[in-house]
């Protein structure tokens, strides 16, 4: 016997449930809890925690690194504004027929060292971008997988993904180009107009007219493009959210014949982006031009006013010159500022929306957290409870829905055994599974294992206890042997093997040429739907639960198949409780107990004989059960 059945074994003869503590500590718990720790990436936790992940405190964690390059920015800036200073110097130095060698080295090492300064300050604000974006999409992607299915279930797919790809990227700029541009153009614009002032305030004066006007301008525009940014980046949520929604299911749209129904729809979508986008484009554009207005009226003036100056002898040549340098020097940073501002409003649409997504509910472990890991399994034994699960009056509605789908569903499946649980469609038996796996949790009543509220389990113990082969047996992309492995990463070959036997599935693996390392693709493509199924259970199997859920399980597999899987289950519930949403009269006439639901409610509690006896419900069922069998 391998160590996977010896280990289900000790469960089954001791009759008394491995206390979950226990259980922690050999291979379901801390230990390989420690183990995948050390293996994933380090999730950013103390960002996780709170009120949400907050994209703003990715910025402080770089702050350095863009306080750096700001710094290395403002110096670069420095040098920019000391060389319209050294070229006036060398005019003067001309007209008084002095040497002009030292003047030109001086401009020539300001130039060079400005360059350099530059190289490093965009280096710096890169590298610091790149890391925020890494910090905000590990930490919102860290967030979504913990988050509580209910939260994450109101989300479009779509959606989530434009704001993990495209809004970093647009927030990334706003946290590190914009405010670093805001801050160097805004030195040079305070710097040049100081130095301005400092050669002729009268000219100063009359630039500052020309420019205030199209400053007030600019800056409303910049507003007028959050607003449209907003809207933007909403519809190429939308657009993402269409296109994955009939990507997903493209056969189905191709067995449809809705190609060109859906991509009528996909091309409305795209156009409302396309307006919001072009929209964004006017005003930013206009950005530009309303700049280049002022400018050129600054100029026209300068060198009017200027002129007159200097043959009045009120001003000197060569102050003129410098003037007109600075002025040029101004107009860059002056439109790098507004810009800077018009981009900063984009990106802080951007974080707004990531901040929405960062305040996602996430799951948490309320025992864990209450009692740092001690279990109370223990007293509850004492007090006399048995090993097994117990529904107790649970009632459940779906989020976002008043219809009551279990309502004051009460059973008891003891540690070991198969027990079936059947009824008409939209009775409410998956919806039981996905609250055993705190997908959801009950409205009132409790669900208890060994004695133990389920709420009051670490998720990450109970859901090692407690295996789950879905409707949709759901694969990943990625070899045999990596889902196989999904739920047990460290199994060895031998259980692996075991598992696949016991699945039925070691002659269909033997026979493919690359065997475990075989590819499938997106949802398991590459495999029949029974040998999916299969291949789901096995991996269900590999994780050596305590409770196995089958939502029908057996629905997909041929007679020969279902016979071996048939007594696969019946090998495994003898050490281990194995409750199935049975369809086929096999499985249901094998179980040790029938639970028969219908909207939401137990009918009735019992053995195939007893039910077939006392129950029309189950006797109907158990009819068409029979006719669509010897149909199939
Ligand atoms: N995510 C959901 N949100 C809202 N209602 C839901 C959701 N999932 C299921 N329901 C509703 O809950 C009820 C029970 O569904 P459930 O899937 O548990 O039934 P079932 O007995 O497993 O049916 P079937 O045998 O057809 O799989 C149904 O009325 C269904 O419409």
């Amino acid at each position: 016997m391998s160590d996977w059945t010896a280990g289900r074994g000790r469960h089954h003869r001791s009759r008394k449930p491995v206390s979950l503590a226990k259980e922690q500590e050999q291979g379901n718990g801390p230990a390989r809890g420690r183990a995948l720790h050390r293996a994933v990436p380090q999730l950013h936790l103390h960002l996780l925690s709170g009120k949400g992940a907050r994209p703003w405190r990715a910025l402080g964690r770089h702050r350095r690194l863009i306080v750096l390059g700001t710094l290395i920015g403002l110096m670069s800036a420095a040098t920019s504004l000391a060389q319209p200073a050294v070229i006036g110097g060398l005019v003067t130095a001309v007209q008084e027929h002095r040497p002009i060698k030292g003047p030109i080295l001086f401009g020539a090492a300001l130039f060079i060292t400005d360059a350099i300064l530059n190289a490093l300050h965009s280096y710096a604000i890169g590298l610091a971008g790149e890391n925020i974006v890494f910090d905000i999409r590990n930490t919102l992607a860290s967030r979504l997988l913990r988050s509580r299915f209910r939260a994450y279930t109101g989300w479009e797919e779509g959606d989530v993904f434009a704001r993990l790809v495209s809004d970093t990227i647009i927030a990334r700029s706003a946290m590190t180009r914009a405010i670093d541009d805001v801050i160097n153009s805004g030195f040079l614009v305070i710097g040049g107009v100081g130095l301005m002032a400092w050669v002729d305030p009268v000219l100063l004066a009359a630039t500052l007219i020309c420019l205030g006007v199209t400053s007030v301008v600019s800056l409303l525009l910049a507003r007028g493009v959050r607003r449209v940014s907003v809207r933007n980046q909403t519809d190429n949520g939308n657009f993402g959210s269409a296109l994955l929604r009939v990507l997903s299911a493209l056969p189905t749209v191709k067995a449809s014949r809705a190609e060109a129904r859906e991509a009528e729809g996909i091309e409305s979508i795209a156009k409302e982006a396309r307006k919001s986008g072009i929209q964004l484009t006017v005003l930013s554009s206009l950005l530009d031009p309303t700049m280049s207005i002022g400018t050129q009226l600054a100029l026209s003036v300068v060198i009017g006013l200027g002129a007159a100056r200097t043959a009045s002898g009120a001003m000197e040549p060569a102050d003129l010159t410098a003037f007109i340098l600075y002025l040029f020097y101004l107009v860059a940073p002056l439109l790098t500022l507004f810009t800077a501002i018009a981009q900063f409003q984009i990106g802080r649409a951007s974080i707004e929306r990531l901040a929405e997504l960062g305040m996602i509910e996430v799951e948490t472990d309320r025992q864990a957290d209450r009692t740092a890991g001690r279990t109370r399994i223990a007293p509850f034994l004492a007090n006399g409870y048995e090993a097994g699960m117990v529904f107790d009056r649970v009632c459940f509605s779906y989020p976002r829905s008043d219809k009551v789908v279990l309502d004051q569903v009460s059973f008891t499946v003891a540690s070991d055994g198969l027990t079936a649980i059947v009824g008409p469609s939209g009775g409410g038996k998956s919806t039981v599974f996905q609250l055993i796996e705190r997908l959801y949790d009950p409205v009132s009543g409790a669900i208890r294992i060994d004695g133990v509220d389920i709420a009051d389990m670490p998720l990450n113990q109970l859901r090692s206890v407690v295996g789950y082969v879905d409707q949709d047996h759901t694969l990943l992309r990625g070899t045999i042997r990596d889902n196989l492995t999904y739920s047990a990463p460290y199994a060895g070959d031998k259980d692996i093997a075991e598992a696949l036997r016991m699945a039925n599935l070691s002659e269909v693996i033997a026979a493919l040429p690359n065997g475990l390392e075989t590819e499938l693709g997106d949802r398991g493509a590459g495999l029949s739907g029974g040998q999916r199924q299969r291949l789901a259970i096995a991996r269900t199997l590999l994780q050596t639960p305590r409770f196995l859920l089958l939502d029908e399980a057996t629905a997909n597999l041929d007679s020969e198949s279902e016979k071996a899987l048939r007594d696969s289950i019946a090998a495994i519930s003898e050490f281990c409780a194995v409750i199935a949403i049975a369809h086929r009269m096999s499985t249901i006439t094998q179980a040790r107990q029938i639970i028969v639901m219908e909207e939401g409610k137990v009918q009735a509690v019992g053995t195939h004989a007893e039910l077939n006896e006392r129950n029309v419900l189950y006797r109907r069922l158990a009819k068409l059960q029979e006719l669509s069998d010897v149909a199939s």
